[in-house]
């Protein structure tokens, strides 16, 4: 269809980005009886969206911006959906000269929260609401019920809000959407939930690994057996995504087609930002680094050709239950997946301090439970910790999840033993296991490193025996102590 100049205010809110996310957010709202103007850069993408599906709903398309915001009802409601980064400033500039005081610009992108807080505050200087706002749940979520996370102000979730949880996903009736905090809250819990699904899907790849080179399974067979665990407390989306790839087959050799996909794994950046930021924070998040960098270390071509005649000088497998390690290989892929959450939430934890958000942990949980990429029935009882205690240090310090990891702990020291013994890299499964160690360790030897960098930097200790901060005189023969 050609697109018309459309009626002014006969639109309730807009979404400009006709690309994957956006044309199917479009739709869900429509579908949701919200009237959509939609708009893209490139004509012919509203133009396809409205001959495809331009009887889903009422949709006001729009081939110029300035036509997109006069079709909306004032006070304005203009999400953006485009691509992080330059793109997003572009159409925010573009759209803010369109727009009057008390409108809502929506950053629906996956936007660093850096440049969402950035942006807000340049917004605010001229009268306008700018919400960032994390959406998961890739192409299909966005059309049937994504999960979605939304910062900016409380008064501006007023007026978004409801348009909002009505086309998310909902679990027992509520939705999986709520006004995460102020400012960048949104797209900072978005970052985190995209650590986390890094995470959890390098301990499903870290399991799929040890089955095939452990026992020889075959991907068909793995899948089989992940379809089993899906069914009990590891019963997410990604474990089902899992299973169906492993047992895709490629139709031009016949092979499994995980055997002829290249071994190489990209990423956008969410997952880096999201370490980056924990270091910022002095948060360790090790199942999520490690997670980032095994997708590093998978594209390092040159380092892997490089190293690829390396002896492994490791033992033969020979396993002789086959169902006592696959129980051993499930144990340590819980075990990993909530030292990963665990740490996930440390970091929102402490961003909220650090950034004076009031995020309720409970409720990114209880959003998380549908619609987005990590949901997953683990996520209720992570809801059901954080309610009972919203001030815990750590999930592991709720019982339910102290219980399951000290059950899962046998287990997961053999497997980290195994995969080490018989070089097969699990670094997800062994550094989640190297934090629980070092969380729960009595002392560590951070001691000596405080005596290493007072020696050679005089940067001072503490003594465990009495206040103060000290130092030894290290250059002189009697090697004193004095007070600093
Ligand atoms: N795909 C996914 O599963 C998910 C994606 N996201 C996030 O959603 C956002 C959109 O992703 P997705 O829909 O997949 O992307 P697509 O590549 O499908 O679409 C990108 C859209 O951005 C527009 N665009 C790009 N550059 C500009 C510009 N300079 N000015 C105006 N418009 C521009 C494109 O317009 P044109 O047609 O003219 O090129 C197109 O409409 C990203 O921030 C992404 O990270 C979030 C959750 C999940
Ligand atoms: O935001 C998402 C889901 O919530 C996307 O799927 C995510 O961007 C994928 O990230 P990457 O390409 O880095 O694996």
């Amino acid at each position: 269809m050609t697109i018309s100049k459309p009626a002014p205010s006969s639109a309730d809110i807009g979404v400009t980005g006709m690309g994957v996310m956006g044309r199917n957010l479009a739709r869900n709202l429509a579908r949701h009886e919200h009237r959509v103007a939609i708009h893209n850069r490139t004509a012919s993408k509203t133009e396809d969206v409205m001959d495809q599906f331009g009887d889903e709903g009422t949709f006001v398309p729009s081939e110029s911006l300035e036509d997109f915001v006069s079709s909306l009802t004032p006070p304005r409601v203009a999400i953006v959906m485009v691509q992080a980064g330059a793109a997003t400033d572009a159409v925010i500039d573009d759209l803010a000269d369109l727009l009057d005081e008390g409108d809502i610009i929506v950053d629906a992108g996956n936007a660093l929260f850096t440049d969402t807080r950035r942006r807000e505050a340049a917004l605010k200087e001229r009268g306008l609401h700018f919400v960032g706002c994390g959406v998961s749940g890739g192409e299909e979520g966005a059309l049937w019920g994504p999960s979605i996370m939304p910062g900016g102000s409380a008064d501006s979730y007023k007026r978004l809000g409801p348009m909002l949880e009505s086309i998310s996903a909902h679990v027992d009736g509520e939705p999986c959407c709520t006004h995460v905090g102020e400012d960048g809250a949104g797209h900072f819990v978005k970052m985190v939930h995209n650590g986390i699904e890094y995470a959890d899907m390098q301990v499903i790849g870290e399991a799929y690994d040890l089955l095939r080179r452990g026992l020889g399974l075959t991907p068909a067979e793995i899948s089989e057996i992940f379809a089993e665990w899906n069914k009990g407390d590891l019963d997410s989306y990604l474990m089902e995504v899992s299973t169906e790839v492993l047992r895709q087959v490629d139709a031009e050799t016949g092979k499994p087609l995980v055997d002829i996909i290249v071994d190489q794994a990209g990423q956008k950046g969410t997952g880096m930002w999201t370490v980056q930021t924990a270091l910022d924070l002095a948060v360790p998040v090790t199942g999520i680094g490690e997670a980032t960098f095994a997708r590093g270390l998978s594209s390092a071509v040159v380092q892997r050709d490089a190293a690829a005649d390396f002896e492994g000088i490791a033992d033969e497998w020979n396993i002789a239950d086959r169902d006592a390690f696959i129980e051993d290989v499930r144990q340590a892929l819980y075990a990993s997946k909530i030292i990963a959450y665990s740490q996930g939430f440390n970091e929102i934890q402490a961003a909220a301090t650090e950034y004076g958000w009031d995020i309720s942990l409970a409720d990114m949980a209880r959003i998380w439970r549908d619609g987005c990429i990590i949901r997953a029935r683990f996520l209720g009882d992570v809801t059901k910790a954080y309610d009972k205690n919203p001030e815990l240090p750590l999930l592991l310090a709720d019982e339910y999840f102290y219980n399951a990891v000290k059950t899962a702990l046998p287990h997961w020291r053999r497997v980290v033993s195994l995969a080490a013994l018989h070089g097969v890299p699990a670094p997800v499964f062994s550094s989640s296991l190297s934090y629980y160690d070092g969380v729960r360790a009595d002392r560590l030897p951070a001691a000596l490193i405080q005596g290493q960098r007072d020696y050679f930097g005089a940067h001072t200790y503490k003594r465990v025996d009495k206040e103060g901060t000290f130092h030894t005189l290290w250059a002189t023969e009697e090697r004193g102590e004095v007070e600093s």
